[in-house]
């Protein structure tokens, strides 16, 4: 199956260098400083399962001359609707189209865009990086995405795409409940964003302080009661392995939104926080943790804005 990488970011990037080291048919879509940076330097991974350079097999949006089996998109929230132009030639009737963005309302721009049919459900577990050289440094050992049809059922394509996916060099599976599975992602990614970027700090830093595992430990709760209140329950052994995250002592576990506070780039905070906070006001749930890093982030964004322009 021919697989079209949107992004090669910190998290395209990973996946789509462990595919095409795997043997699979992968070519990334890129913009024009991204692909000379890959043609000069090569892919690169650093990783505790092994760094890798790699010669990869990049398009630019103009060039894209028919439709992909496949597309992994991972670009940030912020980049998709340019994102959802440029790939549009690559997306045909049987396109099927899987997606590393964080939250929920990805899909909704998505099926707006190509059709209830085209849009997998997705849930990537992966802690990447971009550094400044444009090397992916993978941070924890985790890698693992999670698919499946939006309706449940196990199709042909379903099917044809983990037999694709799988055997590559990360952990995989086909999920039959891949919208609970993506609130699950979404709860976890709240509340480590949540924490890290209004705590200011890796989870360890977070613990090390008076009362700094209790506010933690509140940030996962107040993401977990929207979760539920919307019908997702979070279940108890996922709450239990983010409650053990976020109490480790000495820990270095942030979240990409935390990372890109630190960078000075821009942060998903509508799409992860803010959307979540609107769901539990639409419940009367009360989040004061995540309505005040929801305000702490808009503030940031609104300096970076007003610094560019
Ligand atoms: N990083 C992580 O650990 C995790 C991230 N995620 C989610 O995955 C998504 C992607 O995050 P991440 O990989 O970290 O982000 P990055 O910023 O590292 O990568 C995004 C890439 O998308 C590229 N891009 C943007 N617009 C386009 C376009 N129109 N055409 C081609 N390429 C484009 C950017 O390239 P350019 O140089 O051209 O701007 C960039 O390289 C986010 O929604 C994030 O929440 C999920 C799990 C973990
Ligand atoms: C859950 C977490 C923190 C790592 O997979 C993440 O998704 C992110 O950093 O974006």
């Amino acid at each position: 199956m021919k697989i079209l990488v949107v992004g090669a970011g910190a998290v395209g990037g990973y996946f789509g260098a462990r595919l095409a080291q795997a043997g699979r048919d992968v070519t990334f879509l890129v913009r024009a400083a991204r692909a000379q940076q890959l043609q000069r330097d090569g892919l690169r991974i650093i990783s505790p399962h092994g760094d890798l350079t790699l010669k990869p097999q990049t398009i630019t949006s103009t060039e894209i001359t028919g439709p992909y089996d496949i597309i992994f998109l991972s670009v940030k929230a912020q980049a998709l609707d340019q994102a959802i132009k440029d790939m549009a030639p690559a997306v045909g009737p049987e396109t099927m189209i899987y997606t590393a963005l964080n939250g929920m309302r990805h899909i909704g721009t998505l099926v707006h865009s190509f059709g209830e049919q085209a849009v997998l459900g997705g849930v990537t577990f992966v802690s990447t990086d971009l550094d400044e050289q444009g090397r992916i440094v993978q941070l924890t050992p985790v890698d693992k995405v999670i698919y499946g049809e939006r309706s449940g059922e196990i199709t042909p394509r379903i099917r044809s795409l983990d037999e694709t996916l799988s055997n590559a060099g990360f952990a995989t599976e086909l999920s039959t409940n891949i919208t609970q599975a993506m609130w699950d992602k979404w709860v976890t990614i709240a509340s480590f964003g949540l924490m890290t970027c209004l705590l200011g700090g890796p989870v360890g830093e977070i613990n090390a302080v008076s009362d700094g595992k209790q506010t933690a430990l509140q940030a996962i709760d107040e993401c977990a009661a929207i979760a539920k209140a919307c019908g997702f329950p979070t279940p108890l052994p996922h709450l239990e392995i983010v409650r053990k995250l976020a109490s480790e002592k000495g820990s270095k576990f942030t979240s990409s939104m935390y990372r890109d506070l630190q960078k000075g780039a821009p942060v998903e905070v509508d799409t992860i926080l803010g959307d979540l906070l609107d769901h539990g006001h639409a419940h009367q749930i009360e989040a004061p943790l995540l309505q005040a890093c929801c305000v702490r982030l808009r503030v940031y964004q609104n300096t970076l804005t007003s610094n560019k322009s």
